[in-house]
């Protein structure tokens, strides 16, 4: 069996934090890859800043392209509506038989998750694996799997923040994306 790991997310923007639990997910459990999975609607939450799909996307390519363990599954940004996890992950199971999915999330979402959609059902489909986020606990009535990552403060929403007061963002996320960022302006850049 293939065994991949899947990073859901919103990615606006990518950064190193998500680099990180990839990464640090993809040895700690042998992983063959990890699939970074872009949403088309958020379930949990309202993207006020607008964004097109094809900017986070570039900058998801962006973001991953020097490392051959790393691609972008668009199953999400190719269906319309909220991006639950259960009904993604129907698809991906019914699509890829022979692979056994990790889905990586960190603190936060190891938190919200009593409240993901059909997530008995789901928890049945799939291995959960949670990193954890400084300010977040990984405490959790589910039976999930954990992996031990170095602890990074980074978040889209600081990123965001960062841009719009005109502060650096340098090594917080890939510089190309850094680039993408400046060129494009976006965030208020
Ligand atoms: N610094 C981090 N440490 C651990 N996990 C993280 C970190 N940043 C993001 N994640 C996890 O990566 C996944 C995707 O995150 P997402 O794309 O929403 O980024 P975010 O930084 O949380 O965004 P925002 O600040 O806009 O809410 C989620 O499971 C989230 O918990
Ligand atoms: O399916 C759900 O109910 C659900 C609720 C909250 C989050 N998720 C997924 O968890 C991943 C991280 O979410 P986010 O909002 O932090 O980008 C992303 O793939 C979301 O679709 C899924």
């Amino acid at each position: 069996m293939k065994k991949v790991g899947i990073l859901g997310g919103t990615f606006n923007p990518p950064h190193t934090g998500h680099l990180v639990i990839a990464n640090e997910v993809l040895y700690a459990y042998g992983l063959d890859e990890v699939w970074f999975m872009p949403n088309q609607v958020p379930p949990h939450k309202t993207v006020d800043e607008p964004i097109s799909h094809s900017d986070r996307l570039a900058m998801l390519e962006l973001a991953i392209a020097d490392n051959e363990r790393f691609r972008i599954e668009k199953a999400e940004l190719e269906r319309s509506g909220r991006s639950y996890t259960y009904e993604t992950m129907k698809i991906l199971k019914d699509m890829y038989k022979e692979t056994d999915f990790h889905f990586i999330i960190g603190g936060d979402m190891v938190e919200y998750l009593p409240k993901w959609h059909k997530i008995d059902e789901l928890l049945k489909m799939i291995k959960f694996v949670g990193v954890s986020r400084p300010s977040y606990s990984t405490e959790t009535p589910y039976d999930i799997l954990y992996a031990e990552t170095p602890q990074m403060d980074i978040s889209s929403s600081m990123i965001r923040e960062r841009v719009r007061d005109g502060r650096s963002i340098r090594y917080l996320l890939p510089d190309p994306v850094r680039v993408y960022i400046e060129e494009r302006g976006l965030y208020g850049t």
